[in-house]
C-alpha cells in the first residue's frame, strides 16, 4: 500500500469510528431461542435526541431488545444500525443500567474508578458526578452498604462517568420508594438535557408519562405502536396498548 493510501484508509477508519451513532434504524429483527420466537420482525427508527420509553406486557421482549441494541445479544436475523455502525461496534459508546445494580464489593468511588480505568478515561469528572448523584459524602464507604436507591444512583453515576452517547435503563426504579424514583428520574432527565439519548424500559405509567418524549409499545414480537407521548397516553392507536394502559391483561 502506498503512503497516501495508508493515510486515506487511516483517515477513513477514524472518521468511521467518530461517525454519529444516531439515528437508530432497526430492520426486521428476529430473535429465537430454539422453537420460541421472542422478536418476530421488529422494526424501529429512533431520532438523535430525547427519552424513549419502551413499554409492553411481561415477556414482550423489552429487556432483550435493549441487550440487542447494546450489542450484548446477537439477533437470529435482521439489522441494527446505529448511524453507520453495527451494534457490537459501539457498545463502549453506550451504557446500560439494570433493575438491580451490579456493584463491585469495593468502595463507592472504586466502583467508578474501575470503569474509568477499564475504558482508559481520566478521573477528572468522578467527584463532580458523585456530588451530582448525592453520594459525595459516601465516596469511601463500601458500596455493599448502600441502600437500594443509593446503589442505583451509584450505578447511574458509573454509567454517566463513561460519557455515553446512549443510555439504556431497564426498569431502574422498579423496587424503589417514591423519593428515590424521583431522584433517579432527575438524574436521567439531566442527562437527556445534556444530549444523552435515553432508552428506558418501564411498567410505571406515572413515570412513563413524566419522562417520555415518545413511547415504543412492544407486543407480539414487534413494535405494535411508536407514538409521541402526547398522542400515546390519551389515545393509543393499538388495542393492546389501550388494554395495557387500562390495566387489562394483554397476552
Ligand atoms: N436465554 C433465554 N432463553 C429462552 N428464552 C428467553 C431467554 N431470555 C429471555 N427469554 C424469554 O424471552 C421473553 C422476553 O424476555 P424479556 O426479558 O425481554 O421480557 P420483558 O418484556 O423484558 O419482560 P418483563 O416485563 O417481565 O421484564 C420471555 O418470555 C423470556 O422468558
Amino acid at each position: 500500500m502506498s503512503d497516501a493510501m495508508a493515510v486515506t484508509s487511516a483517515t477513513d477508519a477514524t472518521e468511521a469510528q467518530s461517525a454519529p451513532i444516531l439515528p437508530l434504524a432497526v430492520r426486521d429483527l428476529v430473535l429465537r431461542f430454539g422453537d420460541v420466537t421472542v422478536l418476530d420482525g421488529l422494526s424501529l427508527d429512533l431520532g438523535a435526541s430525547g427519552c424513549t420509553m419502551v413499554m409492553g406486557p411481561n415477556g414482550s421482549g423489552k429487556s432483550l431488545l435493549l441487550k440487542l441494541l447494546h450489542g450484548l445479544t446477537q439477533p437470529t436475523a435482521g439489522q441494527i444500525l446505529w448511524g453507520r455502525h453495527a451494534a457490537a461496534e459501539i457498545t463502549a459508546r453506550q451504557a446500560l443500567v439494570f433493575q438491580k445494580p451490579v456493584l463491585l464489593r469495593r468502595s463507592v468511588v472504586d466502583n467508578i474508578d474501575f470503569v474509568l480505568k477499564a475504558r482508559g478515561k481520566d478521573r477528572a469528572q468522578r467527584d463532580v458526578l458523585l456530588d451530582h448523584v448525592g453520594l459525595a459524602h459516601k465516596a469511601d464507604q463500601p458500596a455493599r452498604l448502600l441502600s437500594g436507591g443509593e446503589a442505583q444512583r451509584l450505578a447511574l453515576a458509573r454509567a454517566l462517568s463513561t460519557d455515553p452517547e446512549v443510555m439504556f435503563l431497564d426498569e431502574p426504579t422498579a423496587s424503589l420508594d417514591p423519593a428515590s424514583v424521583l431522584a433517579i428520574e432527575r438524574i436521567v432527565n439531566d442527562a437527556r438535557d445534556r444530549g444523552v439519548r435515553i432508552i428506558f424500559v418501564t411498567h410505571d405509567m406515572g413515570q412513563a408519562r413524566r419522562m417520555a418524549d415518545d413511547v415504543v409499545f412492544l407486543h407480539g414480537g414487534r413494535v405494535a405502536e411508536h407514538s409521541p407521548a402526547p398522542d400515546f397516553f390519551p389515545e393509543p392507536r393499538c388495542a393492546a396498548a389501550r388494554d395495557y394502559l387500562n390495566g387489562r391483561i394483554v397476552v
